[in-house]
């Protein structure tokens, strides 16, 4: 079962293992030869310029390695809707998801006990793993916003809690993705559908149908009953660390963790944890926990519990340097690009357009 270590010289040994022609041919199935680097990009460990630079050493016809490169740009993708979009990511962003029948989740996906077999297996591996394949993300975001007609909001900030790669960008935009709310097209999958990439022969399930019978399918009883998402997150506990006013101070943060940010490099680090972005975005103790063993990669980061103002008490903002996200351009100091793919920039409306231009430069 695949796990996720937090050691740098794992992780880098990770993106050597890279099987580009493996993955195009097989990345849409259960046992698919995918990268599991997510969780790393995500945090802001390594970026998907330093994977993309691999595959290029790789010395592989373009075609071969296309397929990889471009998923690694739907990341890129999305990150610029976000800086586009800012908040506004939070709202249907093309098309209002329509029609809707509540804004919560079907219980029987919290509980995980849909009756579909590899979906509820899924999500119990979701539960103790922290992680979930792309293609049943995608499954379970259709039950949820094109089958029992939820609102993709509640269930896609239940997903984000439990994913040790919950990217904001990555994950809400994809929701909307899947329930047309930033699609022409909502996206349905069958138990066929099922069968045939996740190794199962299931039958008679409310998937078991013909995709002309999703348009006008009765929400089925199972999914009926729903609950809102509600999560009680704590941060540690930590105590206000030693720091000194005037002292150049990088700040990491749950989406910056990169253990090569100004290495050897006589500065102060502090691992920013603020409790209004947790409250407004919480995730569970495991992906807390998985941020802070990445932590560990960086000597001598101390830990502050508590929000950017608050550290300005101790630091002085002029000596302050972040690196550029969506989510913290409330900082002060002086802000430093992060690395992308391409030099592509700007809201694109579709993957595709942004896609065309990127390809003319890699
Ligand atoms: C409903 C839904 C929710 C999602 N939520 C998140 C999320 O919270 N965080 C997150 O990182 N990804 C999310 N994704 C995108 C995708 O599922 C994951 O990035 C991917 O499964 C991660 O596994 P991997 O590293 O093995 O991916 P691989 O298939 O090995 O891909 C390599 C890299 O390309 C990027 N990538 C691949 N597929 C996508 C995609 N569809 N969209 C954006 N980037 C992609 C990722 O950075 C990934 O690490 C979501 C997708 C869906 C459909």
């Amino acid at each position: 079962m695949i796990n996720f270590p937090t050691d740098i010289l794992a992780i880098e040994n990770r993106i050597r293992q890279i099987d580009p022609v493996k993955y195009s041919n097989t990345r849409n199935h259960k046992d698919g030869a995918v990268t599991h680097l997510s969780p790393y990009i995500s945090r802001g460990v390594i970026s998907t310029r330093q994977v993309y630079q691999h595959i290029q050493t790789l010395d592989l016809p373009w075609h071969k390695t296309e397929k990889l490169i471009q998923e690694l740009a739907w990341r890129d993708y999305w990150q610029q809707v976000w800086i586009a979009k800012k908040e506004g990511i939070r709202q249907d962003l093309k098309n209002i998801q329509t029609p809707i029948s509540n804004y919560q989740i079907p219980k029987a996906i919290l509980h995980a006990n849909t009756g579909i077999e590899e979906i509820d297996i899924a999500i119990k591996h979701l539960y103790t793993l922290g992680y979930m394949h792309n293609h049943m993300r995608m499954y379970v975001a259709s039950i949820c916003c094109n089958i029992a007609n939820s609102h993709w909001l509640e269930p896609a900030k239940w997903m984000y809690s439990h994913l040790l790669d919950g990217d904001l960008a990555s994950n809400f935009l994809s929701w909307q993705w899947v329930s047309g709310a930033f699609s022409n097209k909502k996206y349905y999958a069958n138990q066929n559908n099922i069968n045939n990439f996740f190794n199962s022969t299931q039958q008679n399930t409310f998937l078991d149908v013909e995709y002309s019978a999703f348009e006008n399918l009765d929400i089925p009883e199972i999914l009926k009953e729903t609950v809102p998402f509600e999560f009680d997150m704590k941060l540690p506990d930590t105590g206000n660390p030693k720091l000194e006013k005037k002292k150049t101070t990088l700040i990491y943060n749950y989406y910056n963790i990169d253990p090569y940010w100004h290495k050897d490099q006589e500065v102060q680090r502090i691992f920013l944890l603020e409790p209004s972005f947790f409250a407004k975005n919480p995730v569970n103790q495991k992906c807390i926990n998985f941020a802070i063993q990445l932590t560990k990669n960086i000597e001598d980061i101390k830990m502050f519990v508590g929000e950017f103002s608050k550290l300005t008490e101790f630091v002085d903002p002029d000596h302050i340097i972040f690196k550029e996200h969506p989510c913290n351009r409330y900082y002060q100091g002086k802000e430093v690009p992060r690395e992308w793919m391409s030099s592509i920039t700007g809201f694109y409306p579709s993957f595709f357009s942004f896609w065309k231009k990127c390809k003319k430069e890699l």
